[in-house]
């Protein structure tokens, strides 16, 4: 947008604002932003996203800046490579499962830099339809978290907790403050069935009995019950330690958790839980032993580390687009095994030293790409719970493959239904073959060539579909990418930051 249309719409923008009667403070809030942001919209001295002006137009109630509520699409002009140093943000799934945590603590918890998320937002609607107040202190993502004594959860907005997968992990902190509650199924990508059986089973220990029917966990507790033996999870996911994790942080004593995950996002939530004051041992293996505390009331302030899924798709993007880029900020740790097969598949790249995320804990690096011609590995591609090949990250593997000489093989066990969006990526030239649900066989090198795609209803296929136009000659539209901000902050305005030219536009 030019300097010019920007002054105009900030004067459409106040003149709308005064119109309600508003301050710039009280259409901040609403806009879940600061009055500095707003003032500098309104000066025209503020870029802004068509999601914006769409939020701003519904809060305004103002036909003038109104774009209409519908989806939200991409323009791709691929085959430009990208150039420069891009950081990479905090974690969606520590950010939602720090959201959740916050209701453990009757004081005021300020997370640092949290990413601007459509699933953070979902999960704010979600705490401030039942009584929580939150305030973003500034554009840097700071975010200040203030629970009520008592949560309303009869007004509990329903829609917005269905839209996420994380609603799950209200169960844990909430069965210390509530008897009985309901809560609304879990929704989150569509992977085929995501199971919720270990959540309750690891959360009967705590007195927790749940029956869902007609859209809705019906949730007792029984507080005679409090776990007498370690709690064993049937599988070593991350929500459901997390939720283990929140149930034992406010028992008084302390509780063992064995095949815990010791992935990132639950890493991001045992540290919180050690400002809280409960102690946790084994962070970083598959044994947490937690010493929880019955009352916690403390005033806290936590950055929540990078993402090392975002830090993925950024190097994905650099690889099949020939580039040579800096990723800032990669959680290292979390990429290990990732960054030793693109090292065996021939990727030339440089790490710097590492150094320490602001929680003080996590080992950073910065990761400079450099062009290559990269070949199938010999073995196939398969996801484990950390420290394995990220599950989240198995899907970027597909369209590196497809840029690779060679077959490679890539085996998603874990979700029913993933492996199939992978296929999108034939419309783009791409030659991938499903084998069953589960593996895919992918045939390098492609000439991309730009199409018109809807997006996949998963995160992670949806983002390989994007960075493989990226790749593609010519211009492709990718529909409907909501799903995308659902776990990526401002993802095409950053790209072009690096030289993508990526437009994003509704149907008005
Ligand atoms: C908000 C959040 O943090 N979401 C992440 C979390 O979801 P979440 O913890 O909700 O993951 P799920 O419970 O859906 O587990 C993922 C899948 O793996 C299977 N499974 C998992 C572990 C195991 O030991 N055995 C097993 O079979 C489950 O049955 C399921 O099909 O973890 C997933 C797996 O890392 C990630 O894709 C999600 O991004
Ligand atoms: C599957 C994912 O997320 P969620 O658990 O939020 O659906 C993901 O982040 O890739």
């Amino acid at each position: 947008m030019t300097d010019d249309y920007l002054s105009r719409i900030g004067n459409l923008i106040r003149d709308a604002r005064k119109h309600r009667g508003w301050t710039q403070s009280q259409l901040a809030e609403v806009l879940n932003t600061s009055q500095s942001a707003v003032n500098r919209i309104e000066k025209g001295h503020q870029n802004l996203t068509l999601e914006m002006l769409a939020r701003i137009g519904e809060a305004l109630d103002s036909e003038i800046v109104s774009l209409g509520g519908g989806p939200v699409h991409l323009r791709v002009v691929g085959g430009l490579r990208l150039s420069g140093s891009i950081d990479v943000k905090s974690s969606k799934n520590a950010g939602v499962a720090l959201l959740c945590a916050s209701l453990l603590n009757k004081g005021r918890t300020t997370l640092r830099k949290v990413a601007r998320i459509e699933e953070v937002n979902r999960l704010l609607e979600v705490l401030n339809s039942i009584g929580v107040k939150t305030t973003w202190l500034n554009d840097a993502g700071d975010l200040e978290i203030v629970p009520p004594a008592h949560l309303d959860l009869g007004a509990m907005d329903a829609a917005a907790a269905r839209r996420t997968r994380s609603i799950i992990m209200f169960l844990g902190p909430i069965l210390h403050r509530e008897d009985t509650f309901q809560l609304p199924y879990a929704g989150g990508c569509d992977l085929g069935t995501r199971t919720v059986e270990p959540h309750m089973t690891a959360l009967r220990p705590f007195g927790l009995e749940v029956k869902a029917t007609a859209g809705e966990y019906h949730a007792i507790v029984n507080r005679a019950v409090t776990p007498t033996k370690p709690i064993v999870l049937t599988e070593r996911g991350d929500t459901v330690t997390e939720n283990a994790l929140m149930a034992a942080a406010r028992v008084d004593g302390v509780t063992v958790i064995r095949n815990a995950s010791s992935n990132y996002m639950v890493q991001d939530l045992c540290f919180y839980l050690e400002l809280l004051g409960v102690k946790v041992d084994g962070v970083g293996s598959t044994t947490l032993t937690v010493h929880g505390k019955a009352e916690i009331d403390v005033d806290v302030d936590y950055a929540p580390s990078e993402d090392p899924i975002e830090a993925m798709s950024l190097l994905t993007a650099a690889i099949v687009t020939g580039s040579e880029i800096t990723i800032r900020r990669a959680p290292v740790e979390f990429l290990e095994i990732e960054l030793a097969l693109l090292e065996e598949m021939g990727l030339d790249y440089s790490r710097s030293d590492e150094y320490l995320a602001e929680n003080g804990r996590t080992r950073l690096v910065d990761l400079t790409t450099r062009p290559s011609q990269l070949h199938a590995p010999i073995d196939k591609i398969h996801p484990m719970p950390f420290p394995g090949l990220n599950i989240d990250n198995l899907p970027f593997f597909a369209v590196i493959a497809a840029s690779a000489t060679g077959q490679t093989l890539i085996h998603d066990w874990v979700y029913e239904n993933r492996a199939i969006y992978l296929t999108d990526l034939n419309k783009l030239g791409g030659r991938v073959k499903l084998l069953d649900p589960h593996r895919v066989m992918v045939e390098g090198p492609t000439h991309w060539s730009g199409a018109e795609i809807m997006c996949p209803p998963a995160l992670r296929p949806a983002v390989v579909t994007l960075i493989a136009m990226m790749a593609a000659k010519g211009t492709s539209v990718l529909r409907s990418v909501y799903v995308i901000n659902r776990g990526y902050e401002d993802l095409a305005t950053r790209l072009n930051s690096l030289g993508a030219q990526i437009e994003t536009f509704r149907d008005i």
